[in-house]
């Protein structure tokens, strides 16, 4: 709904509270006849300490929209804050710089350094960057993930689960605004999925966190606080205080559409 004070606010950037926005987002690939519009003039906003999901059939635009978020893809048109801060328009320098000291990425691949015992990855995002950890916090996030014991273990001695428990950690130890997680289930057996899922639940309730996760499964979008449903490169539907069920027949819904 564009009232007067929602088109100030468009110029203003985003209010309190929200932790990302977009504003006619559209991301195209390629061009004339072969080029495919990913993303469809998106509106959307991301609230902080709020755990989202973002769901849709495969092709939908879900990485897209997260990456071009996070930073990591221009936009074709439109505009992205991170907070109050634009990031349409800077430079590669400085997004690589917003991203390592503003975001948090969680990958399907947990993307650990095998010699590198699980405290020197968890801590390695904040050493390139010349940047201490805050001891309190990084103690903090080290126990709500249950690592403690775990510290000196290189990847090769953990198990999947509780190498994706590192990556969360690495993901949350700079105390990001804002952590995008893509996928991070997808390659754990179900009880560390879980686990993953929990952890990312606590890392929002308890640590006050921002989580963003594109997820193609119904029980993990259930973790979260409202799942955006994507198709065609357009967010179609919301879902507030998802359950499996309703998102599996939300979701079904577009396999209906895809066949007729
Ligand atoms: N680098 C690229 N070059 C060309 N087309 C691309 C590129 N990346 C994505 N696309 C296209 O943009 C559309 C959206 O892709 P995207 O990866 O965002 O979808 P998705 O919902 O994440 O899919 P999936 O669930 O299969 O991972 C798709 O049609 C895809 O083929």
């Amino acid at each position: 709904m564009s009232t007067p004070a929602a088109l100030d606010r468009r110029d203003a950037g985003p209010p309190a509270g929200v932790a990302a926005r977009a504003g006619g987002l559209t991301k195209t690939y390629g061009s004339g006849e072969t080029a495919v519009v990913a993303l469809d003039a998106v509106d959307v906003e991301i609230h902080r300490a709020r755990f989202t999901a973002v769901m849709g059939p495969s092709g939908s635009g879900k990485s897209t929209l997260m990456h071009c978020l996070a930073g990591l893809d221009t936009v074709t048109s439109g505009r992205v804050w991170l907070g109050d801060t634009e990031i349409t328009g800077l430079g590669d320098r400085e997004l690589t710089r917003l991203r390592r000291d503003r975001i948090g990425f969680m990958f399907q691949s947990f993307n650990l350094l095998p010699t590198l015992n699980a405290l020197e990855n968890i801590t390695l995002p904040m050493d390139i960057a010349g940047r201490k950890p805050d001891p309190a916090w990084l103690d903090r996030v080290v126990d709500t993930l249950g690592l403690r014991d775990r510290l000196d273990h290189r990847p090769s001695q953990l198990s999947g689960g509780q190498q994706q428990r590192v990556a969360c950690a690495r993901a949350l130890a700079s105390r990001p605004e804002l952590i995008f997680a893509d996928e991070p289930t997808g390659n754990l057996d179900s009880r560390s999925g879980l686990e993953v899922l929990d952890f990312l639940r606590e890392a929002v309730d308890q640590l006050e966190q921002t989580v963003v996760m594109v997820t193609h499964d119904p029980a993990a979008a259930a973790h979260s606080d409202l799942v955006l449903f994507l198709a065609d490169g357009r967010i179609v539907d919301e879902m507030p205080r998802p359950t499996a069920e309703a998102v599996l027949e939300r979701m079904k819904r577009f396999d209906g559409v895809r066949k007729s």
